[in-house]
């Protein structure tokens, strides 16, 4: 009788033996790493070494020395701005601290993307972005407000919000809980846990965030002195001996239990 092996997920960004210069000195070394489909994948690293760089290459933002990476089945060193442009409307993006549009309320940034990038009328692109706050559980009163008049855990969900008004496939994070305090922090990792179960969402998040490592992130992946030096799960990467881990992630090592909860 033929008996099914599960196959593996598929690798959504698949990033190989990148190096990339910036102004004269090396902050990629030979990064390699794979995000699979429907994970949520973490990058941690102390500051300054490349994870946002990373992020923002694998987005087609910026161009590596060399090395290569595909996303959703693309390579992205060799695009064009036109395929740029493509890929970057499949996936959602919050950059640090989430930035909206002051002048803009909750609702038409939620609906900014749509109005830019689709050919939807007003009515709907309304509704989308109406059902988008609902998502990520802002209540309905948000929608007309502008961001100064809400708290930083409701501006870092409208944010979440947007990213997701065009139902992207990958959704990237970065430093997305910088600056919250603890509760909307726990907060804030359901949301990102609902949105992955809930849509299906890859997500590749840019975090020093321990609560994320932790209690969100299925894999997380170390950058350290230009290369990925531990990956595996949290429990895993806190067991690392490398000292650039080490010295990340003191009082860790024992695993879950020296975790924030
Ligand atoms: N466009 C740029 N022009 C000049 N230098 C840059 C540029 N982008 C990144 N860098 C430099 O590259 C290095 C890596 O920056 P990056 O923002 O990726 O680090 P990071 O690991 O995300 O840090 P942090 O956790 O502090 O945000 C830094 O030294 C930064 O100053």
């Amino acid at each position: 009788m033929a008996t099914s092996v599960p196959s593996a997920p598929e690798i959504v960004i698949a990033i190989r033996d990148v190096h990339t210069t910036v102004g004269g000195d090396a902050i990629h070394d030979g990064v390699t790493l794979d995000v699979h489909r429907g994970r949520i994948f973490a990058l941690a690293g102390p500051s300054g070494c490349g994870k946002t760089l990373l992020l923002r290459e694998a987005l087609a933002l910026h161009v590596p020395d060399s090395g290569s990476i595909r996303v959703l089945g693309r390579d992205v060193v060799a695009m064009g701005d036109e395929e740029a442009l493509e890929l970057r409307r499949r996936c959602g993006v919050v950059f640090e601290r989430g930035a909206l549009f002051s002048s803009l309320t909750v609702a038409e940034n939620v609906a900014l993307p749509l109005r830019e990038r689709s050919r939807l009328g007003r009515t709907l692109r309304d509704e989308i972005a109406a059902l988008k706050i609902a998502l990520v559980g802002l209540p309905p009163g948000a929608g007309p407000k502008y961001p100064s008049q809400l708290s930083g855990g409701m501006r870092r969900r409208a944010a979440l919000a947007r990213a997701i008004a065009l139902d992207p496939e990958l959704l990237f994070l970065d430093e997305p809980s910088a600056g919250l305090d603890p509760a909307s922090g726990k907060e804030f990792e359901e949301l990102v846990r609902h949105l992955n179960e809930l849509l299906g969402l890859t997500v590749f998040v840019v975090t020093r965030d321990l609560g994320l490592l932790w209690n969100v992130a299925d894999h997380v992946a170390f950058l350290g002195e230009g290369r990925i030096v531990a990956a595996g799960t949290m429990a895993e990467v806190s067991r690392s001996d490398e000292p650039v881990v080490r010295a990340y992630f003191p009082g860790t090592r024992s695993g879950p239990a020296g975790a924030p909860r």
